[in-house]
């Protein structure tokens, strides 16, 4: 399987079943160091490598990959400033038939292959493993990190030590958490997974699979196809925003519940006017959208509380999630419900609901754990905490998607996804694939409007 993401813990435990199959670490590294060989090569182009080595399995890799590519004809230089401390790595070193530096020379390679540390880092960077690593990547072209960045923690994705920038991430067996995670994610460039054979099952924690979205069903009519009801408030902009892109999304109907005029709003957009609970008590809606544009007053909580005590499925964003608490969510189903904060929402969530974990994948597990909604967390790293457990993190999205705007976009067509297919955790991630694609179809600096007009196009590509 490829889209399994594992803690350092379950890695190890992956690792070991192999090794109790029959399968040697001996064995595990030749296809580790020879699989990211084969990509290297590729890279590599021809160019010189040198291949930084430390102490552990991440450094017996080093010395499989560089004797690989030295056979193959590259000019390969190793730097290892400390010998082998496993077993397994001191035979990996004991096999490269090349010379050994203990530290940088002038005349090193074009590529950087980077074998100091994997998952096994356990506190800092300092020293000479530092300084090397200060010295090599400003000084090669092509960085490539092997498993992970050298420094990184692969369970955070957080940097023990200085930050570099890398072109190229070859995970080793299996994802781990630091690959879909900031910062460390920013600083891996393209990543790709090598396989070394493990047999993991039944994944906690996974990349989310590019969707298949169906048309509707031949006996359809606009209501069965999935009636979203897009609640505005105080500012009209944001819901119809969310309207134009449910719209785009796959929706049979997109009802606006909202007091404004709206001249701007095309005509198959039906807005209503009046008395919240009575619009919402109309049993065909298939999905409610609150929090955009919808203010954090008095008549904003009136609003809100309609849209909790209606039972129809729910997204909440934006203002919502200002307004969401204890006392709102009591008598509501919280298993029908998506909350979409990005990172200062997510902050104010857990004040509300006393979550005092620090980073982003642990918030939004205590978040959906403590109320037991699922929640999207956005932004460059977004993450799905589903109310049923586990975690699905996603491919790396446009920073275009960065515009004012673009989280009113993507809740529309949560809604649309959820009033078609009555599935949270699927809607979700239909609708953020569907935000990733239209942003490349949508070019550079596209503003939310022309996002939304092209999710009709990203539609088509997953059918
Ligand atoms: N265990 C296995 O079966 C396999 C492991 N593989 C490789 O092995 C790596 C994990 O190997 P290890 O568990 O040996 O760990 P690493 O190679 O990541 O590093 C651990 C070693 O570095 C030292 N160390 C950790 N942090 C340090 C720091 N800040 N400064 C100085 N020294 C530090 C530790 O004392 C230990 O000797 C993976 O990332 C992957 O590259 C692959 O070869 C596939 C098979
Ligand atoms: N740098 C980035 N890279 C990828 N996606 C991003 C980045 N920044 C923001 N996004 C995405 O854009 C959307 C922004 O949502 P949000 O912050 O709610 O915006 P707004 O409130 O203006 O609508 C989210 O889906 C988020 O994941
Ligand atoms: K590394």
């Amino acid at each position: 399987m490829t889209d399994h993401v594992l803690s350092v813990e379950e890695m190890r435990a992956a690792e070991r079943a192999a090794m109790d199959s029959g399968v040697s670490e001996w064995q595990l590294m030749q296809r580790a160091g020879g699989g990211a060989a084969d990509w290297i090569w590729r890279i590599a182009a021809g160019r010189a490598v040198t291949v930084l080595c430390g102490p552990g399995n991440n450094g017996g890799d080093g010395y499989v990959i560089a004797e690989t590519l030295q056979r193959r004809g590259l000019t390969v230089t190793v730097v290892a400033p400390v010998e082998p401390a496993s077993e397994t790595a001191r035979r990996a070193r004991d096999g490269f038939s090349g010379e050994i530096a203990k530290t940088l020379v002038s005349s090193s390679g074009e590529v950087l292959v980077d074998c100091l540390f994997g998952y096994g880092l356990s506190r800092k960077v300092e020293g000479e493993f530092a300084k090397l690593l200060e010295l090599a990547c400003p000084s090669h072209s092509i960085r490539i990190a092997i498993d992970v960045p050298s420094g990184i923690f692969a369970d955070s994705g957080e940097w023990l030590g200085a930050s570099h920038r890398y072109d190229h991430t070859l995970a080793l067996g299996a994802w781990k958490r630091a690959h879909f995670l900031m910062p460390a994610r920013a600083d891996m460039g393209n990543t790709r997974l090598v396989p070394i054979g493990l047999d993991l099952k039944d994944p906690a924690e996974r990349l989310s699979e590019r969707p298949r979205i169906h048309p509707p069903e031949p006996d359809s009519q606009k209501y069965t196809r999935g009636l979203v009801a897009v609640v505005a408030g105080e500012m009209p902009g944001a819901p119809l925003l969310s309207s134009l892109a449910a719209m785009h999304a796959g929706a049979g109907y997109v009802k606006l519940f909202s007091d404004h005029s709206h001249p701007d709003a095309p005509a198959e957009l039906v807005i209503e006017d009046g008395a919240l609970g009575e619009a919402l008590d109309d049993e065909r809606i298939g999905a409610v959208l609150i929090g955009p544009g919808l203010g954090r007053g008095s008549e904003a909580r009136d609003r809100l509380r309609a849209a909790l005590n209606s039972g129809h499925n729910l997204v909440l964003d934006a203002d919502a999630l200002h307004l969401l608490d204890r006392a709102m969510l009591d008598g509501a189903d919280p298993a029908k419900m998506v909350v979409t904060p990005h990172d200062g929402e997510l902050a104010k969530l857990c004040e509300t609901f006393d979550i005092t974990a620090t980073d982003k994948r642990d918030r939004a597990i205590g978040l959906r754990d403590a109320t037991g909604l699922t929640v999207l967390a956005k932004g460059p790293d977004t993450l799905l905490a589903p109310a049923q457990g586990g975690v699905v993190y996603f491919p790396q999205g446009s920073s275009w998607l960065s515009v004012a705007g673009s989280g009113d976009v993507l809740a529309g067509m949560i809604a649309a996804r959820l009033a078609v297919t009555g599935d949270a955790v699927g809607a979700t991630q239909e609708a953020v694939w569907l935000h990733q694609e239209a942003s490349r179809l949508a070019g550079p600096s596209f503003t939310a409007g022309q996002l939304a007009d092209a999710v009709r196009a990203a539609l088509a590509l997953f059918l």
